[in-house]
């Protein structure tokens, strides 16, 4: 069974080419195979499956089914976009430069740049309202975003290089009960960002391509502006983004670093 290991901004995932969409992918085998230790480690797994195969309607041939690494599905991954689209075009599986993925949050139209960057057009960035994080006895207020999965985008005068992110941010339950993914940034400077993340079913991760749409948004809103363009700095690198009524881009580098077979036995194992 072939395997990639890819990453966008450092934002990593395990690549499973599954056209036909035969894999049994149980949330055991998520987990195992993103465990850093016991499996071949990522903050997710982006299963390539032809949509018609995979019983959903798309305008593209290709659905990226992405799972977070503790084995939950969720709708959009900004990060793991650019990198399937990497992976399809050096397969030549996708005539590029631009195409259509489908993906549980809809279909996500894409540009693969002559630098190697791709665009992805991210679809509306809602605001939602507002809510509360805590990391250990520190409050933050923040924007409730909704990119097709939920954020909540919390600016903070504070470098948000001092957060300690390992545990998990405690938030409303009651506002976001399926779960959120927590946002902290520091302005730099106009259309300057720097964020950290803590991700829904992942953790600290070095990279939120949903996440740098949703402080985009935040940050537009906040400022009464009807659009907005941004650097966005992550731990894991640098990424651009616009957002403007109804419509988001989410442009940055994605590089396929391994491929691979798996091991039969370890998967029958890890079922
Ligand atoms: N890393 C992703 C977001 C992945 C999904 C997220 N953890 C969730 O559960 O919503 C990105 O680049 O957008």
């Amino acid at each position: 069974m072939e395997f990639l290991k890819g990453h966008g901004t450092q934002n990593d995932f395990v690549l499973l080419p599954d056209p036909a969409a035969r894999l049994d992918l149980t949330p055991a085998r998520v987990a195992a195979l993103c465990d850093r230790q016991r499996g071949i480690g990522a903050d997710g797994v982006l299963r390539v499956v032809r949509a018609a195969d995979f019983g959903v309607e798309s305008a593209g041939e290709w659905f990226m089914d992405y799972r977070n690494a503790d084995g939950s599905i969720a709708e959009m991954c900004g990060n793991g976009v650019r990198v399937f689209v990497r992976y399809l075009v050096d397969a030549g599986l996708a005539a590029g430069p631009e195409f259509v993925i489908g993906t549980r949050a809809g279909d996500r139209p894409v540009v693969v740049r002559e630098d190697g960057t791709v665009t992805v057009q991210m679809g509306p960035a809602t605001i939602t309202g507002s809510s509360v994080t805590m990391v250990g006895e520190q409050s933050f207020s923040g924007v409730a975003v909704d990119v097709g999965n939920p954020h909540l985008v919390s600016f903070t005068e504070d470098d948000v290089a001092g957060l300690d992110l390992r545990d998990q941010p405690a938030f409303d339950g009651d506002f976001f009960p399926e779960g959120v993914n927590l946002e902290f940034v520091n302005a730099l400077g106009e259309g300057h960002l720097r964020m950290r993340v803590y991700e829904r079913g992942v953790g600290e991760t070095r990279a939120c391509g949903t996440g740098t749409v949703a402080v985009v948004a935040a940050a537009q809103h906040l400022a009464g502006l009807e659009s907005a363009e941004s650097v966005v700095d992550i731990p894991g690198g640098r990424v651009v983004v616009t957002v403007a009524p109804g419509e988001s881009t989410l442009t940055g580098p994605a590089e396929i670093v391994a491929r691979g077979e798996l091991d039969e036995a370890w998967w029958a194992a890890n079922g």
